[in-house]
């Protein structure tokens, strides 16, 4: 099957290329660019001089012709105003951005301030949260991709909210991301001198993936309140820990807890629970589509903390996309992705 890449010159896209280079069923086909039609993307990515990749400009009727699907990865606001027309052409679409996730047009405006996508679109889209929606994805054209620190904080939550275990009114998350995770254009967030040897706090209480994960928290609880969520930013390249803590409604022991995560991610390819006690770090993951998981209970303050770690640019982002893609074209989910970890 052939695929293309929207937004390919940005850290989404060259990711996309990375992991589809040892896809079974799919075949990087066409890379579109809004900026730099004609040039080659080794241009802006030596590492990539083997591909012979030529951007292409984005007209919608000529990338149905190309293509059976397209990964949009593309920045919030672009998404909404490029989408709608790849989906009357008939192109089935994976969008990295936020644009589609929330449901609420509203929701979305006050969050990413920026104006809404049409709702008729978004009551198209899916959210794909690949473990926790699969059969919706499945039966899908169009999925919207969670963004990296909803996907980290929502696995690490969802067995709790599913068993009805905890005091949905107790949640914090406290999450912490690698610089790539801000994309390749430069920003004062960003620049070398003063993100690194340095910890930064940014966006308290205001940070656009509170929205998504409330919303995706009411899917499995009627009880949902608003959660605390911190977002920092951490000297290193990849990866995203989210240490997630909530209260539990009744006295129960960790082992009790840690079955209950084990017996939801059993079957479950990419999500790792890891032994009573023992904790993940990003290292444990970078490079790979899995999200690793630790649990600890304390008996003393009755809460529990949960530590999920992805790649924010795999699980986070392009690894998940592909996942998703796997899933509504009836693939093995995990074709192509069967990566281990870099270490160290
Ligand atoms: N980085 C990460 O870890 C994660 C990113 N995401 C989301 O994925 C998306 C891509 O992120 P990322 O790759 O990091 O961002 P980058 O800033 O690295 O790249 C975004 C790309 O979008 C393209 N673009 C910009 N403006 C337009 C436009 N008007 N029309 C079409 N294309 C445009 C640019 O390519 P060109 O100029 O060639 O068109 C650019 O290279 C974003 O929505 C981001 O929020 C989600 C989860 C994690
Ligand atoms: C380190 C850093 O800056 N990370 C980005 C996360 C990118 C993302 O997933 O944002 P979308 O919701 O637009 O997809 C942030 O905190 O905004």
């Amino acid at each position: 099957m052939n695929v293309g890449i929207i937004g390919a010159t940005g850290y989404g896209g060259v990711e996309l290329i990375r992991l589809l280079e040892n896809h079974p069923a799919f075949h990087v086909k066409e890379v579109y660019s809004s900026s730099q039609e004609g040039e080659e993307l080794s241009n802006s990515y030596p590492h990539l001089v083997h591909k012979n990749l030529v951007l292409k400009s984005i007209d919608p009727i000529e990338i149905k012709k190309e293509v059976d699907l397209v990964f949009a990865s593309t920045p919030s606001g672009v998404s909404s105003k490029l989408i709608p027309s790849l989906i009357d052409a008939g192109i089935k679409v994976v969008d990295l951005s936020g644009d589609f996730r929330l449901k609420d047009k509203s929701l979305y405006e006050k969050w990413y301030k920026k104006e809404g996508a049409d709702a008729d679109y978004l009551s198209k889209a899916t959210y794909g949260l690949s473990e926790w929606f699969q059969e919706d994805i499945q039966n899908s054209d169009f999925v919207s991709n969670p963004g990296c620190y909803s996907t980290a904080t929502l696995l690490g939550l969802a067995p709790l909210m599913v068993e009805g275990i905890i005091d949905e009114s107790s949640i914090i998350v406290d999450g912490k991301s690698g610089v790539s995770g801000a994309g390749r254009s430069h920003s004062p967030l960003t620049h070398f001198s003063e993100m690194n040897e340095n910890l930064k706090i940014y966006k308290v209480n205001e940070h656009q993936h509170i929205p998504e994960i409330e919303q995706t928290l009411s899917c499995w609880s009627g009880q949902v309140k608003p959660i605390t969520f911190s977002t920092h930013l951490v000297p290193m390249t990849r990866g995203i820990m989210t240490t997630i803590y909530a209260t539990i409604k009744e006295d129960c022991e960790t082992e009790h807890i840690h079955k209950k995560f084990t017996k939801h991610y059993e079957d479950c390819k990419f999500v790792r629970v890891r032994e009573k006690g023992t904790f993940p770090f990003t290292k444990d993951v970078v490079g790979s589509n899995y999200c690793d998981i630790g649990i600890s209970y304390d008996e003393r303050t009755r809460r529990i903390t949960v530590v999920s770690v992805i790649d924010n640019l795999v699980k986070g982002a392009s690894g998940q996309a592909i996942q998703n893609a796997n899933l509504m074209m009836g693939l093995e989910e995990d074709a192509g992705l069967k990566i281990v970890p870099i270490y160290p």
